[in-house]
């Protein structure tokens, strides 16, 4: 049984979830209901309490009594964003765990937002013999995702069961949903009051969920790189409303049937509702209404056409509502200017931003069929030339030769020369001031980011450490010949010891400890040096190559399914950033918290700006020259 201590009480919904996976991969199917009721319910909690206070402040903020009559400059609309970020930040204090959600939902995407818990809980519903709440669980989920055909036949399993299919719900449907289900069943019944009243409750619920889903939309979000004042406005802005246009497809979907015209179909029905009830008023401005939607209806066009004839109504009854006149004044505006961004970003502006801007983007260059084999992927833009520039400068003032081989210059092939630098060296580094925080923070950063994306990418939910990072470069030396048969690095797992006969002991000598790999490439003037994964130990079957150039990833899981080497660098010099990872804290790099520590106290840390751009100023390695 689950122990209600006290630590349960501040567990975050994520935690809450993660305990109710852990629960299902050990088959304790009680605890795992109620670590994922427990994780829904917070979430629920959780969202309605974001969205309000943004709601709330910005109604508040509205009607606020400006410092000053005259608007100017647009500071109006500025003075109001600090109002309304004042009163976000009271509203949203009393409540950690907005915060915690804040910083945990940035890794793990919408596991909430997209029914995740559904997924396991119908199973461990199953499992505790609670067909009714396993259907609806894998009802609720198959709203979200249609296309699952697995949930699909597993919804069809519990029907099976002998259930009642009455008694299936959407634990996520809002409140909307029944009351319009249920509108339109009174509409085939000619109850008119019924639908009177269901579809005018639906109407204001809609509108409000709406409302909240776009409140929703206006949560963080990583430019990926620093923009300016303007542009990084215009850039989340654009962001937000991307997502908020989602809402009312989403809302769209009543228990999984699609509605295009959700909204404009509740008008139908009161306007029909209303003419049957005599209350001719009421059904001129659903019928007006309804046509802001839809002008060149011609049902509806026929409904006016008729409505005008009758004695009783005047002219001024045609006036829509006000509610869906807003909606559609803001619906116009917003599409315009979607419209007005895709076409002048995707033609005329996308040259003029900057190409660091546009490098940022992320995109998965091949996939794990495309590198043909599992776990395996390879990412573009996930550094800029400017910071592969740096990253590579500070290999060449600041590596050193054979760095973690013991010192030998070439541990691989004696056609290269290896030589690396630690985070922790350049932790050591900026510590004694010989390179300038800036460059340390970079390192971190870049390096965080691949962490990020390769949780994501490969849905890891368990927590992820940097075990070692390492910049290396190799570098082919100068009397080595054109032709070269040797590879740079020999085919090889990295958390294990491969024999000949192609098994792989996990033991000593080998990282034991590393779960995923990456390796972050800075540059691409050199020849040779693809990376390669290959099916055996001599590199004679490979599976895939790929080449190295600024800003490409490739990230792969560590053990034998993943074996992979590196062709001979021919001329030139290869970088890169080799980055290891463990799902175990034991092996957490603990200088990666130095390092944000010391960034911390070194806010105001000042080296001479005349030193050159690596900032470093005393020659620390071998004899290479001073560079001032
Ligand atoms: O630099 C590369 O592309 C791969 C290096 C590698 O596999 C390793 O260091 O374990
Ligand atoms: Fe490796």
């Amino acid at each position: 049984h689950v122990q209600t201590n006290e630590a349960n009480v501040t567990e975050t919904s994520v935690q809450l979830y993660e305990k109710g996976v852990e629960a299902y991969l050990e088959n304790r199917w009680a605890d795992c209901v109620v670590y994922f009721e427990k994780a829904l319910g917070k979430y629920r909690k959780y969202r309605k309490k974001v969205q309000s206070c943004r709601l709330k402040c910005k109604n508040e903020a509205e009607f606020s009594e400006p410092l000053y009559p005259v608007d100017n400059d647009n500071l109006l609309f500025f003075e109001r964003a600090i109002r309304q970020t004042l009163c976000i930040m009271e509203c949203e204090n009393d409540d950690p765990e907005i915060l915690e959600n804040y910083i945990v939902n940035m890794e793990t995407g919408n596991l909430f937002e997209e029914q995740r818990p559904y997924e396991y809980l119908h199973i461990c519903y199953f499992q505790t013999n609670d067909i009714i709440k396993a259907a609806s669980s894998a009802f609720t989920y198959l709203v979200a995702h249609p296309d699952n055909k697995v949930m699909a036949s597993n919804l069809k399993h519990y029907f099976d069961h002998n259930i009642d299919k009455k008694d299936i719900v959407n634990y996520e449907a809002k409140d909307y949903v029944y009351l319009y289900v249920h509108g339109a069943e009174s509409y085939e019944h000619k109850d008119w009051q019924s639908v009177i009243f269901n579809m005018e409750e639906s109407l204001t619920e809609y509108i409000q969920a709406e409302e909240e889903c776009r409140a929703q939309c206006e949560g963080p979000f990583d430019h990926g790189w620093y923009p300016d004042f303007i542009p990084s406005i215009s850039n989340h802005f654009t962001v937000c409303l991307k997502c908020k246009q989602k809402c009312r497809k989403t809302l769209g979907s009543l228990n999984g049937e699609i509605h295009d015209d959700l909204l404009p179909s509740h008008y139908h029905y009161l306007q029909y509702a209303y003419y049957k009830t005599g209350n001719l008023k009421a059904a001129c401005q659903a019928v007006a209404s309804y046509l802001r939607f839809y002008p060149d209806d011609e049902t509806m066009l026929d409904n006016l056409r008729y409505y005008s004839k009758q004695p009783k109504v005047q002219e001024d009854y045609f006036h829509p509502r006000e509610e869906a006149v807003r909606y559609m004044q803001r619906q116009i505006y917003e599409n315009k200017i979607l419209k007005f961004v895709n076409k002048e970003f995707n033609t005329t502006l996308k040259s003029k931003l900057k190409s660091e801007e546009l490098e940022k983007k992320l995109y998965v260059t091949m996939n794990e069929k495309e590198l043909k084999g599992s776990k395996r992927i390879v990412m573009d833009g996930l550094a800029t030339t400017k910071e592969c520039q740096t990253l590579t400068e500070i290999a060449k003032y600041f590596a050193i030769i054979g760095d973690g081989y013991d010192g030998r210059r070439s541990p691989h092939t004696k056609m290269e020369k290896f030589e690396g630098i630690t985070l922790s060296r350049t932790l050591f580094l900026t510590y004694f001031k010989l390179l300038r925080p800036k460059y340390l923070d970079m390192f971190l950063r870049v390096t965080e980011n691949t962490r990020k994306y390769i949780k994501k990418y490969f849905k890891i939910k368990k927590k992820l450490y940097f075990s070692f990072t390492h910049l290396v470069c190799r570098t082919a030396l100068p009397d080595s010949p054109k032709i070269r048969t040797d590879l740079s690095h020999k085919i090889h797992a990295d958390n294990c010891n491969i024999l000949k006969n192609q098994t792989c002991v996990k033991a000593f000598p080998a990282f034991t400890w590393r779960d995923y790999s990456a390796i972050l490439y800075l540059n691409d003037d050199f020849e040779g040096g693809e990376f390669i994964f290959s099916s055996d130990l001599n590199g004679l079957n490979i599976q895939s190559s790929v080449k190295p150039r600024c800003g490409r990833l490739v990230a792969f899981s560590s053990g034998p399914e993943n074996l992979h080497g590196v062709k001979a660098v021919k001329t030139g010099s290869r970088c890169a950033i080799g980055i290891w990872f463990s799902h175990d804290p034991k092996y957490a790099d603990k200088d990666r918290n130095v390092a944000l520590r010391v960034l911390e106290n070194n806010l105001d840390f000042h080296l001479d700006p005349s030193i050159d751009i690596t900032g470093f100023n005393f020659d620390v390695k071998n004899d290479k020259k001073l560079k001032t």
